[in-house]
């Protein structure tokens, strides 16, 4: 917890509050289906929750706009980002159904009224979104096919709209075919170790590709 308010100073106490028991709340659903990996659950503030805030770094969430989380597994980074931006609504997706459930299960005990979650594929959903945001569910290029029309062209909350997703390593190659793609490296917003080589990879939806 204490890495989180080292980044993110201004939180309110309601916020605190539900940061704080992300851990046991995690811990307690870990034990009946593995969410998040042993080694990691102690830990989850630094591999999860401030990971999945990287994206606050690059773009602050307006109220009223809408974002959806694809491929959210336990949660992340939907929920510490639905945490930081009350007045955003997020839709959390996943196709596994037990994973949605511990979504559920956290949302709930968090009281978490900004966010809502389906069980599915994400190229089942009919939807449009200020923005798209994701880690470590697919290769760019698979990504964009499934999400191609899931973002508006022209948003009324916000500018920059498109897709904010976490990656890690070289992206050199995979981003290739996206002359439009901005890659921020994380280490430039957090020091730890952990933060080296992660980057956040923005895509504007202007891309035709
Ligand atoms: C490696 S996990 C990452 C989970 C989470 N984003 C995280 O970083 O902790 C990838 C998740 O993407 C989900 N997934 C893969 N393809 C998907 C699709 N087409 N639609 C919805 N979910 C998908 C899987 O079920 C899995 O839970």
């Amino acid at each position: 917890m204490k890495e989180i308010l080292k980044y993110f100073p201004d939180l309110t106490e309601d916020q605190k509050e539900k940061f704080n028991q992300l851990q046991d709340l995690y811990k307690d659903w870990n034990l009946k289906i593995n969410v998040v990996s042993r080694k990691d659950i102690d830990e989850i503030y630094l591999r999860h929750v401030l990971h999945s805030l990287g994206i606050a770094k690059i773009q602050q969430f307006k109220p009223g706009s809408t974002v959806m989380d694809v491929g959210t597994g336990g949660g992340f980074p939907g929920i510490p980002l639905a945490i930081l931006f009350p007045e955003t609504q997020f839709h959390l997706v996943d196709s596994i159904g037990k994973k949605i459930k511990v979504v559920n299960e956290v949302k709930d005990g968090l009281g978490l009224e900004n966010v809502k979650s389906s069980n599915c594929r994400v190229e089942e959903i009919d939807e449009q979104y200020d923005f798209i945001v994701s880690r470590a569910v697919a290769q760019m290029e698979t990504f964009v096919r499934w999400v191609r029309g899931k973002v508006k062209k022209k948003s009324e909350h916000e500018l920059k709209n498109g897709i904010l997703y976490l990656k890690g390593g070289d992206l050199t190659e995979e981003l290739a075919l996206y002359k439009t793609a901005k890659i921020y490296n994380l280490s430039s917003y957090f020091e730890e170790d952990f933060f080296e080589t992660k980057k956040v990879v923005h895509l504007p939806m202007k891309y035709k590709g």
